[in-house]
């Protein structure tokens, strides 16, 4: 499915290149649920309309896409289609729906394996991920224009542990331990599933860049629930698989992972061909790059048998834009200088939350521009 038609030209390509490594101006920075309830005119949008409705509109998809880039103009480096990682369980054939104050809610979580073959049609003869999340490419076809070159457009997919996760557990959950308790049951069925889950991300990541993606993301969000040995076990080798089907087929397409709460793992992650790895707020910038380099030391990636730079996203702990502007400049500071002028993408370590005040992200985005600029140019001026 290659592109139709030609996308206007990108007129800040900054998140491009830090993504590459190169030496760039300033820090690009966006936020991961940067269209999202914190927004007024995304709650306006919603009370209209249900969430699976707005993911499935791509008029109404691109609108919230671009909310944030207009209210936040010359200040978001990178936009995210509006979708969900759900998207593909839901094509799998699951019934979801998104209950406000509760979040998702599948009506029958697999329970026991034989609940796969009678709940999921992804093996029925003639199913094509293409066709059930054709409204995904569209948004994001749609958006691309509609972005106008603004700013590049992120897709996205949820990691296959924690797409399985959510469709064994049925909802979100504190300890995921119906999810768990199915690893140790079933652990044949479960890489069976992994693995089906894993070749159907790939799929759909490579029909999001057709459709005009120009990054991706794979949030792992329950990583952390995993321990070391079975993040090695049932998380790792899917991620693994993932990227180097990615850079087969999209080379030049910048990939991140982000594994929220497995810092332990980031040495497994950093030998594989992510472009870009996120952090959550948890570990010390300055740790992680080092332990990052240290891990790459020694092994060869690309073509030309060069090293690859170690690119980090994050990860200011999104809480502190519940403090007062002084303290959000205060710690962006901070962060910015952790990170360096050269390889970081400025992000928070997780999503944006409801109650978040607008006003207190434009400080955070301010102050990234400000502190990004400052510590470049006396960099480039020694
Ligand atoms: C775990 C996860 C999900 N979805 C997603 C993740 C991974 C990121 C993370 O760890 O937060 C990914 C996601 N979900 C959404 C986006 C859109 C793009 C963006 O980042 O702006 C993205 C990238 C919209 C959304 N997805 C959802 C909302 C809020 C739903 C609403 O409008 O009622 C939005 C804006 C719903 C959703 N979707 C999911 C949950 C747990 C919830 C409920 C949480 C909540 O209520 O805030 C599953």
């Amino acid at each position: 499915m290659p592109h139709s038609v030609e996308f206007p030209e990108l007129v800040n390509d900054l998140y491009l290149r830090a993504a590459r490594g190169e030496k760039v101006e300033r820090t690009p920075v966006w936020c991961m649920r940067q269209a999202g309830r914190y927004l007024p005119e995304f709650r306006a949008m919603r009370a209209e309309h249900n969430f699976f409705k707005v993911c499935r509109s791509p008029e109404l998809a691109t609108e919230v896409t671009v909310q944030p880039i207009d209210r936040y103009e010359g200040l978001l480096d990178a936009a995210i289609i509006f979708s969900d990682i759900l998207v593909i369980p839901q094509a799998m054939g699951m019934d979801i729906e998104m209950v406000p104050g509760k979040g998702p809610v599948f009506g029958h979580p697999l329970r026991t394996p034989s609940d796969i073959e009678a709940f999921l049609v992804d093996t029925k003869p003639g199913f094509s991920i293409d066709v059930e999340l054709k409204y995904v490419y569209d948004a994001i076809t749609m958006a691309r224009h509609r972005l106008a070159g603004r700013v590049p457009l992120f897709g996205f997919i949820g990691a296959p542990w924690t797409l399985l996760a959510y469709m064994i557990e049925g909802s979100g959950s504190k300890t995921f331990s119906q999810a768990k308790r199915w690893l140790w049951k079933y652990p044949k069925q479960t890489h069976q599933l992994l693995e089906r889950i894993t070749n159907l991300s790939i799929r759909f990541l490579i029909g999001q860049v057709n459709a005009g993606a120009q990054m991706l993301q794979v949030f792992d969000s329950w990583a952390g629930e995993l321990g070391p040995q079975d993040f090695s076990t049932f998380a790792l080798p899917y991620l693994k698989k993932i990227a180097e089907e990615l850079k087969a087929h999209c080379p030049d397409v910048p990939l991140t992972v982000f594994a929220k709460g497995a810092h332990y793992a980031l040495e497994e992650l950093a030998v594989l061909p992510f472009d870009v790895i996120s952090l959550d707020w948890t570990i010390d910038p300055v740790e992680a790059r080092k332990r990052v380099q240290k891990a790459r030391e020694g092994v060869e990636y690309n073509a030309a048998g060069r090293r690859r730079p170690v690119v980090l996203q994050g990860n200011l702990d999104p809480t502190i834009l519940f403090a007062d502007p002084e303290i959000i400049r205060l710690r962006t500071k901070e962060m910015i200088e952790k990170f360096g002028s050269t390889g970081h993408i400025a992000n928070l370590g997780h999503g944006m939350m409801p109650d978040h005040d607008p006003e207190h992200l434009r400080v955070f985005l301010e102050s990234v521009k400000d502190e990004s600029t400052k510590l470049c140019c006396s960099k480039n001026n020694k």
